[in-house]
């Protein structure tokens, strides 16, 4: 699940292999592009995590953010 520390929410994904995670990173790159609200994120192999902030309103957690990790959590 998400966790919110530093203003951002954080979730971290764990796949079988690469293929996987980039599949979703696709995925979720599309909803991002959706939406104009994209992730900071960090790949390796087959983790993915992903901290969501609004850069727009100072860095902090907005609705914006919640909605993202609420459609993140489709994906799955
Ligand atoms: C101009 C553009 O719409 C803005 O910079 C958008 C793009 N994507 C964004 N993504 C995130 N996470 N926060 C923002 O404030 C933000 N703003």
């Amino acid at each position: 699940m998400w966790t919110e520390t530093d203003n951002k929410l954080y979730r971290k994904f764990e796949f079988a292999n690469f293929s996987e995670a980039f599949a979703f990173m696709t995925r979720v790159a599309i909803e991002a592009e959706k939406m104009d609200h994209h992730p900071l994120w960090t790949n390796v192999w087959n983790k993915v995590e992903i901290w969501l902030s609004t850069h727009d309103a100072g860095d902090i957690v907005t609705e914006k953010d919640k909605k993202l990790a609420e459609r993140i959590n489709k994906l799955l």
